[in-house]
């Protein structure tokens, strides 16, 4: 299968590493022109944190690009599968740009990002595309240019975006999806299709802003949300209040929501949330696109959510 995937972090490389070792032809398009240079000169590499061998992938074996070059190549000639793996900043602030010649293509686009509002911003740009949803529990940790440890093996949900017509169709029988989902338990992956994908985007949105913006804010792993009675009753407000929103817009939950998030706590205790890690790099975080939907949310349905509000202040206030 021919595959471009569009940014070459953490979860970029893995992808990556793992496609292309089960004989996929990817082109791995990244920002800068250093880190297309390193790849092509000293290809790319999946370690694990246990003691499983190294995936090694030679220069040879794959193509990278900047992304400016990505349009036109893809133009010239189209790929089976686009997949997005930059996080939500520049999937808003600079994927159009590099976007909007494919703005006529029925391309097939994947996109992996946590929080909500980026499906919605690509329907409206690309309003021809087959705009695909993937919830991940995956765990990737880029450590240098060329090197992404898979730090935890999750799930992949993939599902269709906004089937648009009103029909009730099924993704199980999207061949287009099926063929992805082959390819992806190839590589080794989880992968399942799912028919209820909005489920697990906003199960994913509850656990995300009730860690990753306390984890963000009190410099702790994961693990240590649970160390102290303080903490866990300030999770819970934010959880509540989570709650208090999804009630208030008719989206459903699991009764056992609470539970799973300390569940992910103890899963990934010694993990440096992506948010603490982009708070620690100096990178605009993605608090705007989970505590702040959930803000969004509850304004648009007449209430307020102030502990949500607070975290995005706190958070887009650090180092400003
Ligand atoms: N990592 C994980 O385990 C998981 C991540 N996710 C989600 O997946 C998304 C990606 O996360 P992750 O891989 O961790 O993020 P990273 O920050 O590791 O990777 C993002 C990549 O996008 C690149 N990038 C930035 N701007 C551009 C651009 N204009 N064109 C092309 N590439 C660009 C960055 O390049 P540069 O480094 O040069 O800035 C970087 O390589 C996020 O939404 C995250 O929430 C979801 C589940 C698990
Ligand atoms: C599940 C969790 C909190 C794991 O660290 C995550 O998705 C993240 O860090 O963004």
């Amino acid at each position: 299968m021919k595959i471009d995937i569009i940014g070459a972090g953490s979860l970029g490389l893995l992808l990556a590493g793992r496609l292309i070792q089960t004989g996929n032809d990817v082109r791995l398009w990244c920002r800068g022109v250093e880190q297309c240079q390193r790849l092509g000169r000293d290809g790319l590499t999946v370690t694990y944190e246990d003691e499983r061998e190294p995936i090694t992938i030679s220069e040879d074996q794959f193509v990278s690009a900047p992304i400016g070059e990505f349009a036109g190549a893809y133009l010239e000639e189209p790929s089976d599968w686009i997949v997005v793996t930059v996080k939500q900043n520049t999937l808003h602030n600079d994927l159009p740009e590099f976007l909007s010649l494919l703005k006529e293509e029925q391309v097939h686009m994947i996109c992996f990002q946590n929080g909500t509002g980026h499906m919605e911003m690509l329907g409206g740009m690309l309003p021809n595309a087959n705009l695909y949803v993937a919830v991940t529990t995956e765990a990737a940790k880029r450590k240098s240019l060329t090197e992404v440890i898979h730090a935890g093996a999750g799930e992949v949900w993939i599902g269709k975006w906004s089937l648009g017509d009103g029909q009730a169709h099924s993704i199980h029988n999207d061949l287009k999806a099926n063929n992805l989902i082959e390819v992806l338990i190839m590589a080794g992956f989880a992968a399942f299709l799912s028919n209820e994908v909005d489920t697990m985007i906003y199960r994913k949105l509850l656990i995300n802003a009730v860690i990753n913006p306390l984890t963000a804010i009190w410099r702790i792993p994961n693990g240590e949300l649970l160390s102290s009675e303080q903490r866990l009753q300030l999770m819970k407000e934010v959880f509540e209040e989570a709650i208090m929103v999804y009630d208030f817009c008719e989206i459903t939950y699991d009764k056992d929501a609470w539970d799973n998030i300390l569940q992910v706590c103890r899963l990934t205790s010694g993990n440096i949330s992506s948010m603490l890690a982009d708070v620690l790099a100096s990178r605009t975080t993605e608090i705007r696109w989970i505590n702040g939907s959930l803000v969004e949310m509850a304004e648009r349905s007449g209430v307020s959510a102030p502990l949500n509000r607070w975290l995005c202040q706190l958070v887009e206030g650090i180092g400003v």
